[in-house]
């Protein structure tokens, strides 16, 4: 099931997909076409790290994961490190529980003496102000929010600063755009690929980043597709 509910700045319209469509086109880049997890992760971090530093007045605490989403905004603190913004991680569990490309991203920070801690007190003195990275869950979500989940979208949700969320806010079922109980409510969503069909009746601003899937993986799926970032890395869609 695809539906053509975004459109571009100039009025293209853009196919958005469920998350079994969007775990299908990941599959595919990677045990078909060859493209590596990590290769479209850096891609995402990237673009985030962008975005944070368009909203950022000053601080920035990434909430991350241990899935893909976590990775992305793993990938995105050190983009921001690199660049010398002030960014902090804090992490859904201890780091020794990470795995597969959340432990990869986190080993790099850590090399770089980045601070990481974990446990939802880590949001306990977080100054005004504070940018958030909201890379918990993203497309993954299964089934209502769990604890601690619940408590860290909570306490985000509570700052007051702005909230970037990492291609679906936490909590959003990303086929169904439900709250599966406690979400964030971000400024804004940097999406990646593709829309999810979820994010229709999105809490702020919608962009969608460029991680370089290549055009055959939707053709081999019949996911209709035609690029529509032209010059850009990313752009902004409207519904
Ligand atoms: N092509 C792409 O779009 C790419 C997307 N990437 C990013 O990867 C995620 C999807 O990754 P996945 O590992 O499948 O899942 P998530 O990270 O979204 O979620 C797993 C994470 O969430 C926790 N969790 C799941 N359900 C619950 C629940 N009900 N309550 C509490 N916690 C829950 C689980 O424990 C894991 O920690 C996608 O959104 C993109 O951000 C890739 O990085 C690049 C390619
Ligand atoms: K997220």
């Amino acid at each position: 099931m695809s539906r053509n509910s975004f459109r571009t700045s100039t009025g293209r319209s853009v196919t958005a997909v469920t998350a079994d469509e969007m775990r299908d086109v990941d599959r595919d880049a990677v045990e078909d076409v060859g493209l590596q997890l990590l290769q479209m992760m850096e891609n995402a971090g990237r673009i985030l790290a962008w975005h944070v530093r368009d909203v950022r007045e000053s601080d920035v605490v990434v909430v991350a994961g241990n899935g893909g989403n976590g990775g992305g905004g793993l990938t995105c603190a050190r983009h921001l490190a690199n660049r010398d913004v002030p960014v902090r991680v804090v992490l859904d569990r201890p780091s020794e529980e990470l795995s597969g490309a959340a432990a990869h991203q986190y080993h790099i920070l850590d090399e770089m003496g980045v601070s990481v801690t974990s446990g939802v007190e880590s949001l306990a003195d977080v100054a005004e102000r504070t940018t958030i990275v909201d890379a918990l869950i993203g497309y993954g979500l299964s089934g209502d929010v769990r604890p601690p989940a619940d408590a860290y979208i909570d306490r985000m949700n509570g700052l007051s600063g702005p909230t970037v969320s990492l291609d679906v806010p936490s909590g959003i079922d990303a086929t169904s755009g439900e709250p599966l109980g406690e979400a964030v409510s971000p400024a804004r969503t940097v999406t990646l690929a593709l829309p999810k069909t979820g994010l229709d009746a999105l809490a702020g601003k919608l962009y969608l980043a460029d991680i370089s899937i290549p055009r055959t993986v939707y053709e081999r799926l019949g996911i209709e597709y035609e690029p529509p970032f032209g010059d850009d890395d990313w752009i902004r869609l409207e519904q």
